[in-house]
Parts: structure tokens; C-alpha cells; sequence
């Protein structure tokens, strides 16, 4: 796919200062490309969706976003915490909670302008809860929380979405309509990083999954399993440069001492795999630091 890629990690180690939770990473994510991330409570793919943001460290290699280090792209990322992260108390309106993903381009000490509040009027709309504005935040269901969540970070119109667990408690409509909207923006162009403990789903709607496991005892961080594309990329869409990153241990024995995962080209990756036919994801969790009320939309 031409492009720069708008997401690249390149042997990155990250996590948090004398806690490296993910090490060896190899990545590019590019345009329109959607990357599922799964695994295991704890592996670390909310870590990875942090790095993104500069929330969480990079304590070897490098991540870039859009070029730039990580908290650093002007704005250009959106995120989706999980609903659950956020004080349904908060005194907000689900209208209010929108508007806040415009606060980005217009900064938060500005007043919005009436382009801010039809823009969040419109991705309220996308999202099928245009009727929803006036209601409190914390009076809608879990669901609608996390649709709310994810028409704040459209109305910032990101290039890069990251959505933390977006199906948790969602139920079959919801899911639907976020799945739609979703793929409305990849096929607008913006790159999507999702996180999910459904893997069936990721393997339907990703272009990629990428799978990531705990830490061994003993080592220094999280294997990081390898990534194959999926259906879409298979149709030609993709010709993605996938990179296939072999868990710490096994690249230890193989390699001439090197402490981190190699990378080799999925076609080969493809030869030395014992045939499984799906790929698997890093599942990175929400940050233990949550937020104590709905704050403006995170860019990076
Ligand atoms: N702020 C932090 N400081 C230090 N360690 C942290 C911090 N946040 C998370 N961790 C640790 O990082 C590791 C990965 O956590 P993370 O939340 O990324 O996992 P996860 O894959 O998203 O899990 P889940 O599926 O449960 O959401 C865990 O061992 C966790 O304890």
C-alpha cells in the first residue's frame, strides 16, 4: 500500500518505567488498514493503544505516529476508552461529551463555534443517537455510553482511531452500528487500532489481528505473536508490509544472541508457521488510571 506508514513501531519496548510489558515490537500500520489487537487480561494491549498517546512509556526501539514521537502528532489520533473508565456521574450531556472532541482543534479555553457544534451534532447522529443530546451522559446505557464515546473522537475527525474494548457490554445492535461507523472511516481513509477479547470479530472486521501474550516468568516483557492479514487484506486491498514478530524466547534460540524478536516477511512467516490459518492479537487493557469524570478527547 503506498504511504508512509501512520503507525510504525520498529523493535519497540514499552510499558511503564521498570515495568517493559511489551518488548521486541514490530509494526506498520498504514491508511485505511484496520488492526485488531487481542489476547489475554493483562498481555498489554492497552499498553500498546497508550504508547500511541505518549500515555505509556517506549523504553527501547522506537514508535512513530504519523513521523512524530509518540503525544506528539498534533492532534491527528482519536481514542475510545472503554465507557466503563468514565464517572457516569459526570455532570454532562451526551451532547456536551461530543462536543468535547472538538476541543482539539478549537482548545478547550475557546468558546466552540457553530461549525464545532454541527460537527458534533452530525457524529452524534452517525452514531444513531442524534435524539440522545440533552440526555445525561451517565442516564444512557453502556452501550450508548460507548457510542457517545466514539461520535466524541469522530467530531475531532482523526486519521488514526484507537479504540480501547469498544464491545464490552455493547450488545448486538450497538455493536452493529459502531462496526459500521468503523468501517465508514477506514474506507474514508483513517488507520484503526482495536483492542478486543472477541476474536471471531477480529478476524472478521480486521484487516490484521495481532495476538499478544503474557510474560513469561522470568522475562522482561510480553511475547508479541505474529500478525497475518485477514480476509480484506487477501482481496488485494492491503498488500500490507506485515511483519511477524517471534516471541522473545524463540528468537533467543535462534538468533545469534540478539535479546529482541525478529521480523521476517509473512510470506515466509506463512511457510514457518504450522498452518494456522488466523492470525492473533495483542490485547492490550485500559489503563489503571482512570479518569475521575469525561475529560476532552485525547489526540496524540
Ligand atoms: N500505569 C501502569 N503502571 C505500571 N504497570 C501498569 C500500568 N498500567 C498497566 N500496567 C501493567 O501493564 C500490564 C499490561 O496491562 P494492560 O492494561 O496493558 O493489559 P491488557 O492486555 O489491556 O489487559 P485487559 O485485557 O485486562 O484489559 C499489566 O501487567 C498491568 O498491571
Amino acid at each position: 500500500m503506498p504511504g508512509d506508514p501512520v503507525l510504525r513501531f520498529n523493535r519497540a519496548t514499552i510499558g511503564y518505567p521498570g515495568n517493559a510489558v511489551l518488548t521486541g515490537l514490530d509494526l506498520d500500520l498504514r491508511a485505511g488498514e484496520r488492526l485488531a489487537l487481542v489476547g489475554p487480561n493483562g498481555a498489554g494491549k492497552s499498553t500498546l493503544i497508550k504508547s500511541v498517546l505518549g500515555l505509556a512509556a517506549v523504553l527501547g526501539g522506537a514508535v512513530e505516529v504519523f513521523g512524530r514521537s509518540p503525544g506528539r502528532a498534533g492532534g491527528l489520533c482519536g481514542y475510545v476508552p472503554q465507557a466503563a473508565d468514565l464517572d457516569p456521574d459526570f455532570p454532562v450531556t451526551a451532547g456536551h461529551v461530543v462536543l468535547m472532541g472538538r476541543y482539539r482543534r478549537t482548545g478547550w479555553w475557546r468558546p466552540t463555534r457553530p461549525a464545532d457544534r454541527r460537527a458534533a451534532r452530525a457524529a452524534l447522529d452517525r452514531v444513531g443517537l442524534a435524539d440522545r443530546a440533552g440526555v445525561r451522559f451517565g442516564l444512557l446505557s453502556g452501550g450508548q455510553r460507548q457510542r457517545v464515546l466514539l461520535a466524541r473522537a469522530i467530531a475531532a475527525e482523526p486519521s488514526l482511531l484507537l479504540l480501547d474494548e469498544p464491545f464490552n457490554g455493547v450488545d448486538a445492535e450497538s455493536q452493529q452500528a459502531i462496526l459500521t461507523v468503523l468501517a465508514e472511516l477506514t474506507t474514508a481513509g483513517a488507520a484503526l487500532v482495536l483492542s478486543t477479547h472477541d476474536e471471531p470479530l477480529a478476524e472478521r472486521f480486521a484487516d490484521r489481528v495481532l495476538t499478544v501474550a503474557p510474560a513469561a516468568s522470568g522475562s522482561s516483557g510480553a511475547s508479541v505473536g505474529r500478525t497475518v492479514p485477514l480476509a480484506r487484506a487477501a482481496e488485494g486491498s492491503s498488500g500490507a508490509s506485515v511483519s511477524w514478530t517471534v516471541p522473545v524466547a524463540r528468537a533467543a534460540e535462534e538468533s545469534s544472541g540478539a535479546s529482541v524478536g525478529r521480523t521476517v516477511p509473512v510470506a515466509r512467516a506463512a511457510e514457518e508457521s504450522s498452518g494456522a490459518s488466523v492470525g492473533r492479537a495483542l490485547t492490550v487493557a485500559p489503563a489503571a488510571g482512570r479518569s475521575s469524570g469525561v475529560r476532552p478527547a485525547r489526540g496524540c
